[in-house]
């Protein structure tokens, strides 16, 4: 089999093929990212609507290419990946990341600061192998979020996100709450090895599903390593108890008998009612009634910036 490491060293191998989306984010990175490819020589392929990312990355595949740099937001990353699940291909080729959207979760957590900082790992960064999530058959990098906070979640504002940090999607959550149908499910989660499997049913607020991206304490990375998700199931309350920040703070801080975390590589989210259930896969919304996720330990070789912390 050849590895990531072999491929890595070939010459003919030593560029990359940039996946672009040009209107992510305020959408002022396209010409910087254009020039910094001419000059290294790196072709770029620029998006224009949904699935021309998965196209793009097919395309590479079948002519040979073995690194891969997405450009944008979340968004363009999940369908990078997913793009290189659906080629299968995540096996010989490497990804790079550039951020260039609103809100750049992946990016951050593997410390890739900037464009300029990107480029220049893409040269130099170190490879490392990190955990996908998978949704049915969908590949996703950061999270799979359930309930009030999903649609919020890539909606957030900046002005929150600087006062309430990464908690800021819930604080947007909140204020859409007093409109919110609490979600009627069943969750099933296998346990983490030693650990019982746990079955938790009710009506949740919220489910969060952290590959790369924590949900407790003050957020941030995950370790992306370990094989397993972080799991928070919010439970219905009533609206009295949550509309403070700092009970924002305290619900997803600690403990709570509102709040439980678990931390499972296999869960099955089952819809009570019949309409389906609105989930945020890393920002990009999907429908399903009943929906799989499961973990793909160490699937994606990807370059990564020297603040990554392996174990945070
Ligand atoms: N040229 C384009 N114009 C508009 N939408 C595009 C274009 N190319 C891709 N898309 C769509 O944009 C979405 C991805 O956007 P992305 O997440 O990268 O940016 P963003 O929303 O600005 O950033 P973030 O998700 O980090 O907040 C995908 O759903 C994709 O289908």
């Amino acid at each position: 089999m050849t590895t990531t490491a072999d491929t890595d060293h070939s010459p003919t191998n030593n560029t990359w093929r940039i996946v672009l989306n040009p209107d992510s984010g305020s959408a002022d990175h396209a010409e910087r990212v254009r020039s910094l490819a001419a000059e290294r020589g790196y072709t770029v392929r620029e998006t224009r609507k949904a699935g021309d990312a998965a196209t793009f990355v097919s395309e590479a595949v079948s002519e040979g290419v073995t690194r891969i740099a997405a450009c944008g937001g979340d968004g363009t990353v999940h369908n990078v990946v997913d793009g290189l699940g659906r080629a299968d291909a995540l096996g010989e080729v490497t990804l790079g990341v550039l951020p260039g959207g609103t809100g750049n979760d992946f990016a951050d957590n593997i410390g890739v600061e900037s464009i300029d900082h990107a480029f220049e790992l893409l040269e130099s960064g170190e490879t490392r192998r990190l955990d996908l999530g998978v949704a049915d058959d969908e590949l996703f990098t950061n999270s799979c979020i359930a309930g009030l906070t999903a649609q919020t979640s890539a909606e957030t504002e900046s002005e929150m996100k600087q006062r309430f940090g990464r908690l800021a999607y819930v604080v947007a959550g909140l204020q859409t709450v007093r409109e919110f149908e609490p979600l009627r499910v069943e969750i099933d989660a296998e346990g983490a090895s030693g650990t019982d499997a746990e079955r938790w049913s009710g009506e949740a607020l919220a489910i969060l599903v952290g590959n790369a991206r924590r949900f407790t304490g003050a957020g941030g990375q995950a370790n992306v390593e370990d094989g397993l998700f972080e799991v928070t199931i919010v439970e219905e309350m009533p609206t009295s108890e949550m509309l403070t920040e700092a009970a924002v703070q305290r619900f997803f801080g600690g403990e709570t008998d509102r709040v439980t975390h678990l931390r499972s590589d296999r869960l099955r989210v089952t819809s009570h009612e019949r309409e389906q259930i609105e989930f945020s896969l890393d920002g990009e919304m999907r429908e399903h009634h009943d929906l799989s996720m499961t973990v793909r330990p160490k699937a994606l070789a990807v370059v990564v910036g020297e603040r990554y912390d392996p174990s945070p």
